[in-house]
Order: C-alpha cells, then structure tokens, then sequence
C-alpha cells in the first residue's frame, strides 16, 4: 500500500479514519438478528495496516481510529454512551495484535517465514479474547450469566475467525514474487466451486472441511497472497452457507443456536490457517533452494558462473545435432607476480574486476565462467570460427587496454587465450561436448602462453579447418 507513506502521516491518519468508518459501516450493516455484526472486518484490518507499515502505528491514529468507530456508531445507530464502552473493546484488539506482531513482519521484506504464520494464532487469540471478554460483557444488557456467556463466544469467535482470515491477507500483499500460471494453478482454482457445491449437496457438520484439501493444493501451487485470498474467500463463504442453512441444518438466528455459529467460526478459524502455514513454508523452502542453486552455481568474487554453474546452465539447453560451439578459454599472465608484488588482496580485486568486465560486455553473446584460479572459460553457441576469433581478440585487447585499480594506483594485464571450436554430434552430450572443448582449448592456451603470452591461439588453421575434427575424423 504505497499510499501509506511514512513521509506524510496527516494524509496516513485520514485515510486510516476513513477505512475504519468505511468497514465499521460495512460491519455495521452486516448485523445479525442479535446486536452483533457477522463480519466485523475493522479491527484486522486496521491492526494489519499498523503491523505492516510501522509508521502508521501511532497513538494519534488509535484515537482517530476510535473516533470513526464512535461516530459510525453515533450516526447509523444512535449509540453514545454504550458506543465509547463497544469501541473500547475494537481498539483492545487491534492493540494487542499490532503490540503482539510488532517487528515480527518487516514491510520491506518479500520473504515470510513460518515463524511468523505460527505468532499469527496465539496473537489472534488472546486479542479476541480480551476484546471478546470486555465487548461480551458491555454489549450485554441484562445480568444473565448465559446471555453473557453467548455474547462473550459470538463476539471471541467472531474476532478470532475475521482476524485469521483478514490478517494473512494483508501481511502477504503485494510480497509475491513473479509467477506464470500453469495448469496445475488454474485446476486448483476451478476445483473451489466444485468443492463447495459437493459440500451444500452432503451438509452436515463435516462438509465445513471439505474444501481444505483444494486450499492445501492452492497453497502448493499458487503464490501466498492468492492462495491466502482464496482462503479467506471460501472462510466467509462457508460461514454465510451455514448461515444461510446451505450447509447446514441449523437455525442460528435464535440465541441457543447461536452457539453453533460460534462453533463454525472456530472451526474456520483453525482450517484458514493450515493452508497459510503452507503456503508460507513451500514460499521459503522455494526461495532457500534458489539461493542455494545461486550460492552453489556461481563464483563469489566474480560473479560469474563457476564450472559446475556452467555444466548446470548447459544441461539446460536442448543440444541440437551439428549444432557449433565455440570455447574461449583464458588464463591471466604472471598473475603469481601481482599477488607476490601487491599481496593477495590486490589479486583477488584484479580478479573481481575481470569478472564485471565480463559480465558487463559478453555476457549476452557468451556463458562466461570462472574455472578456479585464473582461468575463465566462455561460451558461445551457434557461433562461427571467424566470429569466435574476433571475438576473442578483442577481449585479449580490451583488457590489456583496461586500467585494473588497486585502491590509489592502477594496474594492467594481458591474458593468453585458446580457442576451440566443435560441432555437437549424436549420442552426445554438453558433458562430452565440453569436455573436448575443453581438452582442445587448453592445449591452444598452453601454446600461447608458450609463444610468449598475450596472444590467442586457435584450434583450427589458417583454412579454416578444425584441426582437431579433423584429426579425429
Ligand atoms: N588473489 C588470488 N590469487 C589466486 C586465486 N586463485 C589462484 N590464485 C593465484 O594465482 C596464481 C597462479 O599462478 P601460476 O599458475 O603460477 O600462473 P601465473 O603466475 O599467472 O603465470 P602464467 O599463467 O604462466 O602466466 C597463484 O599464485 C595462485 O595462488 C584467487 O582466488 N585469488
């Protein structure tokens, strides 16, 4: 919510009362036959906005927040006295969620994490409770222990099952990360009706379950503000169903089976927060294992990929049959000496450097890797000798031309190349493939580290013939 802007906290406090008056009338036009509301989705979603954005978590905004609650209730109820006692126990919740999650959901980061999904229960809990046990008592007109009682569960269970629903929904928004729907995605999408139709053709007290394996498979398979919506979607459509005797066979506009209301709402609330849960691991898991393949995949100091990274990369790629493929591979010259002569440290920036240099002008034509030491390797596909060659020379000359600094001063190298080219060939593969392109390449640089380095060497001759092909044909 890019509107909620630390940089303008008078424009955050408006627009904070007007959420809160706006759902406090929604809530309020959504009463029961009973003075309570069936939804009363202020709270949550006031209490979300204060533990997502920090700023906005200010005593001022409790007080505005109140405000527009007192006056909903002033303006389309007629309450005053009873409405100050009502509200308090609105703001007893959203104070003990947003006190509760406080620091735990950091607005910045993309990533949640299951430690935060499991403080969500507990904090929603004792939130509801308090709000439920205070709203329960001075909503209650008479001194009947029972009719407190039921005030006290309609009200905790209502708090309980809103806050589970509203709560992961606003935490989650905007945190997905790029998704391209499949299949599988739009099945467990579609499978949600189905389920729900199943579910008011069964009724009975199981058929509230019924949809929470399509809300696991959601969870899986779709990113956790969608899964999370489609949660909180089927939580308030099942609730209604029951209501609306849908689902179920009980009559919940009288005060007796009111509790069974009361039983429904706890029973969403403990389903809602499975496919969060698992939403929000399979998210970290995914984004671990990336990091992960990325650590494992690429070279710290370069940058670039490492041998494994590469033989991974490639792997990828369908090999086609008489497909070319040119390696560069390159080695720095009396590189020992720069270490020997400006220390270690100065060789590894000299090596830092390169790989930006690469990365910045081949990584587009080239798979370009770091293969331990000095050495690099590149790769290009479907490219031809003389491409290569060119190719190679001006990297030789870029970088005997390029100023490597070494924090005050500045240093220049050369490298020695060698070159070789290959046709992929069948029953073949890039393990193969580059492996004797690698044999042949080494050999090249070998020669012109032999014929005085800073030169590059082919593995093919003035004709154009591959030299080594050649010899293996
Ligand atoms: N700073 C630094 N040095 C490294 C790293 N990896 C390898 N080296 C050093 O690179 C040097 C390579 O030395 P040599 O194999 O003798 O090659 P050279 O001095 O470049 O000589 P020629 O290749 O024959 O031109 C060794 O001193 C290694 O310690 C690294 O990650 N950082």
């Amino acid at each position: 919510m890019s509107f909620l802007n630390k940089y303008r906290k008078i424009t955050d406090t408006v627009i904070l009362f007007l959420l809160t008056f706006f759902f406090c009338y929604v809530g309020g036009h959504l009463r029961l036959p009973f003075v309570f509301s069936m939804f009363w989705i202020a709270n949550a979603v006031i209490a979300g906005i204060f533990v997502r954005y920090p700023s906005t978590h200010r005593p001022i905004n409790y007080l505005v927040c109140a405000l527009a609650m007192f006056l909903n209730d002033y303006l389309f109820s007629g309450w005053l006295y009873s409405a100050i006692l009502i509200n308090t126990a609105n703001i007893i919740f959203i104070a003990i969620v947003a006190l509760g999650l406080k620091g735990l959901w950091k607005h910045h980061s993309k990533q949640l994490t299951p430690k935060q999904v499991l403080i969500l229960f507990p904090v929603c809990l004792a939130a509801a409770l308090a709000s439920g046990i205070w709203g329960g008592i001075v909503s209650t007109s008479g001194t009947v222990a029972s009719d407190i009682v039921i005030n006290i569960s309609l009200w905790v269970s209502e708090q309980l099952s809103t806050g589970l629903m509203i709560l992961p929904l606003i935490l989650s928004f905007k945190r997905s990360k790029k998704f391209e729907w499949q299949y599988t995605s739009v099945l467990a999408v579609l499978s949600v009706p189905v389920l729900f139709l199943f579910a008011s053709l069964i009724k009975g007290p199981g058929s509230i379950v019924f949809p929470l394996p399509i809300l696991i498979w959601c969870a899986l398979v779709l990113p956790v503000f969608i899964s999370t919506l489609i949660t909180f979607l089927v939580g308030v459509l099942e609730i209604m169903m029951v209501y609306e005797d849908i689902m179920s066979n009980h009559a919940l506009d009288s005060y007796p089976e009111a509790m069974a209301l009361v039983s429904i709402r706890l029973g969403v609330a403990a389903m809602v927060l499975t496919p969060f849960m698992v939403s929000v691991t399979i998210d970290a898991i995914t984004t671990l294992n990336k990091q992960l393949e990325i650590r494992a995949n690429t070279d710290f100091l370069t940058q670039l990929l490492s041998r494994a990274g590469l033989f991974e990369k490639l792997s990828r790629l369908p090999l086609k049959n008489g497909q070319s493929v040119g390696m560069i591979l390159f080695d720095i010259d009396y590189f020992k000496s720069i270490n020997d002569t400006f220390g270690h440290q100065a060789g590894d920036e000299v090596l830092s450097d390169l790989g930006y240099l690469l990365r910045r002008d081949y990584k587009k034509k080239f798979y370009i890797a770091r293969f331990g030491g000095e050495e690099f390797a590149m790769i290009g596909l479907n490219i031809c000798q003389q491409a290569l060659y060119e190719q190679a020379e001006l990297l030789r000359q870029r970088v005997a031309q390029h100023e490597f600094s070494l924090g005050d001063r500045s240093l220049s190298i050369t490298i020695s190349l060698g070159l070789a080219m290959g046709t992929t060939k069948s029953n073949e593969g890039w393990q193969q493939l580059i492996t004797r392109l690698m044999s042949q390449s080494d050999t090249r640089l070998y020669l012109s580290k032999a014929g005085g380095r800073n030169q590059t060497t082919p593995n093919w001759s003035e004709g154009s013939l591959l030299i080594s092909d050649q010899r293996q044909t």
